[in-house]
């Protein structure tokens, strides 16, 4: 059988990249691109705008347009217009994977409600890179224990609205669950000024931002004499691409309910 799906934002840097990675896949197909109603790209050809010559695929404008023809939504936009097509979803009972980071709690809140009624796929971060670092993570707070500082550096291009990144905010809080601490009580989100000593149970956040960094991050464990960082380098945005693709495949096979990348990748 082969899945149906629509990629929203597909105009976007992610939205090219998954137009041409699901052109790559097997089991899944290119159903329908979507991008604002007042776009002007609407109408244009979804392969020719990802760079890749014409697909046959027409942006839409309206998701309502288009929900009948597709059995999965892929969603990497901004978080207001993910709720609205996540409420079109739950209506249409259509699985969806979100990519789309920088959720507020209540936002998220939404998300878990429609996961009673439809599969969803949702992580901050869909490459089999960072998701292995998920695991290694957790091993390494789990072996280091309070004896170590812990902060976490992560670095993007000048574009980018959300800070920290929705993965400095998952590696945090795989750390913290290891740990047995509360990521809302333990996080410090930069320093400026008298900031005093530094308190051992916190986790430090840093953000750059600076030109096409396509994203790094860094978890820090120090220790007096020696430090162990665990490092993800993403070179291209294919990685996350592939990784959302393969998740459609998978998620709109399931039951209803809320899943992540380690859920497909068996982790
Ligand atoms: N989970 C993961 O693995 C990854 C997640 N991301 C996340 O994906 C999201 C998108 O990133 P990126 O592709 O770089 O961003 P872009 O800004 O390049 O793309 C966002 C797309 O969404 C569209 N969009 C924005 N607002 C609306 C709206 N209100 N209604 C309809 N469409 C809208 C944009 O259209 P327009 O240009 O007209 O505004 C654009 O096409 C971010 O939250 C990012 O953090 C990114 C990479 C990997
Ligand atoms: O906006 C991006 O580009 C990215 N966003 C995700 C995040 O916030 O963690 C994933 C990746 O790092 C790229």
């Amino acid at each position: 059988m082969t899945l149906r799906v629509g990629i929203t934002g597909a105009a976007g840097r992610m939205g090219r990249t998954l137009v041409e990675a699901l052109g790559n896949a097997e089991g899944v197909e290119l159903a329908a691109a979507l991008e604002r109603p007042d776009s002007s790209l609407v109408g244009a050809d979804a392969g020719e705008l990802a760079g890749l010559g014409r697909n046959g695929v027409a942006v839409a404008g309206a998701l309502d347009t288009v929900i009948g023809d597709i059995d999965v939504l892929i969603d990497f936009s901004v978080p207001a217009a993910t709720l609205a097509n996540l409420a079109a979803c739950r209506a249409a009972k259509t699985a969806m994977v979100i990519g789309t980071t920088g959720f507020m709690s209540e936002e998220q809140a939404q998300i878990d409600a429609a996961a009673t009624d439809i599969a969803i796929c949702k992580a901050s971060n869909f490459s089999t890179g960072v998701n292995l670092c998920f695991k290694l993570l957790e091993t390494a707070a789990q072996v280091l224990g309070d004896e170590v500082d812990i902060e976490i550096v992560e670095a993007h291009h000048r574009h980018k609205i959300d800070a920290p990144s929705g993965t400095a905010l998952s590696m945090g809080e795989v750390v913290a669950d290891a740990l047995g601490r509360n990521l809302k009580d333990v996080a410090v989100y930069g320093r400026e000024g008298q900031t005093g000593a530094r308190d051992r149970d916190t986790i430090g956040f840093a953000t750059v931002r600076a030109g096409d960094i396509v994203g790094d991050h860094t978890v820090m464990f120090a220790a007096d004499g020696e430090r162990v960082e665990i490092t993800h380098k993403a070179s291209s945005r294919m990685s996350f691409a592939r990784g959302a693709v393969r998740a459609a495949g998978w998620v709109g096979t399931q039951n209803p309910g809320l899943y992540d990348m380690q859920d497909v990748l068996g982790l």
